[in-house]
């Protein structure tokens, strides 16, 4: 668990995190990017597809309706050619064929509204017209109109009527022609069918009114549509052809493309669902999806092998402190050569390490050490004297301890300062090494107090010689300020030849012998074996 937990932390896990968190976003920005291009560019080529085909159909249905004005206009011309009477006008209609397959129905009515002539029944309903705008408006302008959508008064139908008006020999209205097309199969219904709508498109005629002309919604037809603002119908009724954005009242985004007709105040609009138009690009988002996902993961595996690769030195370094903790290896497999950061941190960690070590054999040595004379110091020699007892016992050679003090140093301190009686200190230090061979160790235990351990002996007799030197190295008078002083030590020697003497008999050896000398008048040394014989001699 803990390791599973570690490995989240680990750099490795992060950098390829980061690699994959990069990937990712990059490939979705690009993506994303790529298909927002892809859809606008889409949109704008579905939309002027549609506009060219809307342009198309509305061309038909504009040649529709002149065919048929021209149609109307050549037969009232031919009754009014032919001063044809109302009563005749029956006749002449059901001769022309042509009338038959143009419109839905051909009628024509009186001055007074009266329906005088029908195409298709010779049985006249009674039906009058005289309220009807496109009526009234071919009486006022004295030509032909096209109506708005109405419900026809004949067949109950909604249809749209083209009119022309019939004149007399001079030329005063005797009645009107009326040319219906029907909106619920209108003739131009087979182009409209032709027109790509998408899955849930929808195709419709509207006047500039808002009056439905055509709509899937067969009911619809004749209804005022909604045209207020935001509406999808106002944006069909905008004044120039192109598209626009818009939402269905279900919510579904549209796109609305609508063109005027040339011959009528209507307006023809189709409404292309978003989501149909851009169906193929559903396709194209998944792969780009999947695409990015196997990017996303082999960026992750490349990744995860680069990082392991760049971060193996650091494996190493840790391996290297491990080793060196274990005692396997020592500080200077830090002392690499490479030149990037692993080298740099292995080095700066070498020298610090190497400044480290220094600074503790300082210490070391300042806690060995006494600060004044420089030898070493009682620390130092209570460590040093059990090493050298048992030394001295392995190798079965004599081993000697001098305890020395310096005689009537109170009276230095109290007659010349303490500043003097240091002086005192380490020139007597000072004459103490060089009296002594160097395999013999010089220690000050404190105050005026010093010790020296004499090693590889090669007889008791030694030490006798060795006294005498000391005392003599002493004579010379000390400088202190510059005034010479005489200045005489006293010594207590302890020697020993028995491997299991310990420090304590030793010391307490060389303090009787100390004392014996202080009490014999001072400025002498005595020897006291340790073990085998009392005290030697005493000077
Ligand atoms: N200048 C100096 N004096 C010290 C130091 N340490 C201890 N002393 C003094 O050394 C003197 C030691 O005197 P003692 O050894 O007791 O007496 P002494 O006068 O030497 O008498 P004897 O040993 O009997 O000859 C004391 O006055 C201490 O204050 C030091 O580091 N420097």
């Amino acid at each position: 668990m803990r390791r599973f937990s570690s490995f989240f932390y680990s750099f490795k896990f992060k950098i390829t995190a980061l690699v994959i968190t990069l990937v990712l976003f990059a490939g979705i920005g690009a993506g994303g990017i790529s298909l927002l291009i892809a859809e606008a560019e889409l949109r704008e080529v579905i939309a002027r597809q549609e506009l060219s085909l809307l342009t198309g159909a509305a061309a038909f249905i504009d040649n529709d309706i002149q065919n048929k004005r021209n149609l109307l206009k050549v037969v009232a011309e031919e009754i009014n050619g032919r001063q044809l009477s109302l009563s005749q006008i029956q006749t002449m209609l059901e001769a022309h064929e042509t009338l038959r397959d143009t419109f839905f129905n051909v009628n024509a009515f009186d001055r007074a509204g009266n329906l005088v002539a029908n195409l298709h029944d010779r049985r006249l309903k009674q039906v009058n017209i005289v309220a009807r705008p496109y009526f009234q408006q071919t009486l006022q302008l004295h030509e032909g109109v096209i109506s708005a959508p109405l419900r026809s008064a004949i067949s109950g139908q909604p249809v749209v009527v083209l009119t022309q008006p019939l004149l007399d020999a001079n030329g005063n209205i005797i009645g009107i022609l009326v040319g219906a097309m029907e909106l619920l199969r209108p003739s131009f219904s087979a182009q409209l069918d032709a027109l790509r709508q998408g899955a849930d498109g929808y195709l419709f005629i509207v006047t500039s009114k808002g009056v439905m002309v055509h709509h899937p919604d067969k009911k619809r037809i004749l209804e005022q549509g909604d045209d207020s603002e935001g509406s999808l119908l106002e944006a069909a009724l905008l004044p120039d052809d192109g598209w626009e954005d818009g939402v269905l009242d279900d919510g579904v985004p549209v796109l609305l493309v609508h063109k005027r007709l040339r011959e009528v105040d209507w307006t023809i609009a189709l409404s292309y669902p978003v989501r149909s138009a851009f169906s193929s690009m559903l396709s194209v988002r998944l792969r780009a999806l999947l695409g990015a996902m196997l990017v996303t993961f082999c960026a992750g595996l490349f990744g995860w092998l680069i990082t392991k690769q760049l971060l193996r030195p650091l494996r190493r370094l840790h391996q290297h402190v491990e080793d060196i903790s274990a005692g396997r290896a020592d500080i200077n497999v830090f002392d690499i050569v490479r030149r990037d950061e692993f080298g740099h941190l292995s080095r700066a960690f070498y020298g610090l390490s190497q400044r480290r070590a220094q600074a503790e054999l300082e210490l070391q040595q300042l806690a060995s050490t006494d600060v004044l004379t420089s030898l070493h110091n009682r620390r130092m020699f209570d460590a040093f004297l059990p090493l050298a007892l048992a030394r001295a016992g392995r190798a079965g050679q004599p081993m000697a301890l001098a305890i020395l003090d310096v005689d009537h140093f109170k009276e230095i301190n109290d007659t010349l300062g303490h500043a003097a009686g240091d002086q005192v200190l380490v020139e007597f230090a000072r004459r103490l090494k060089d009296a002594v061979r160097n395999t013999d160790t010089v220690a000050r235990l404190a105050g005026d107090e010093f010790v020296i351990v004499f090693e590889q002996l090669a007889s008791n007799m030694e030490m006798d010689v060795l006294g005498k030197k000391i005392l003599q190295a002493m004579q010379p008078p000390f400088l202190i300020g510059g005034v010479p002083r005489q200045v005489t030590s006293s010594i207590g020697i302890a020697i020993t030849v028995d491997a299991d003497t310990n420090s304590e008999e030793m010391m307490r050896a060389a303090d009787q012998a100390l004392y014996r000398v202080k009490a014999a008048g001072r400025n002498s040394f005595s020897i006291h074996t340790v073990g085998t014989a009392m005290v030697l001699r005493a000077r």
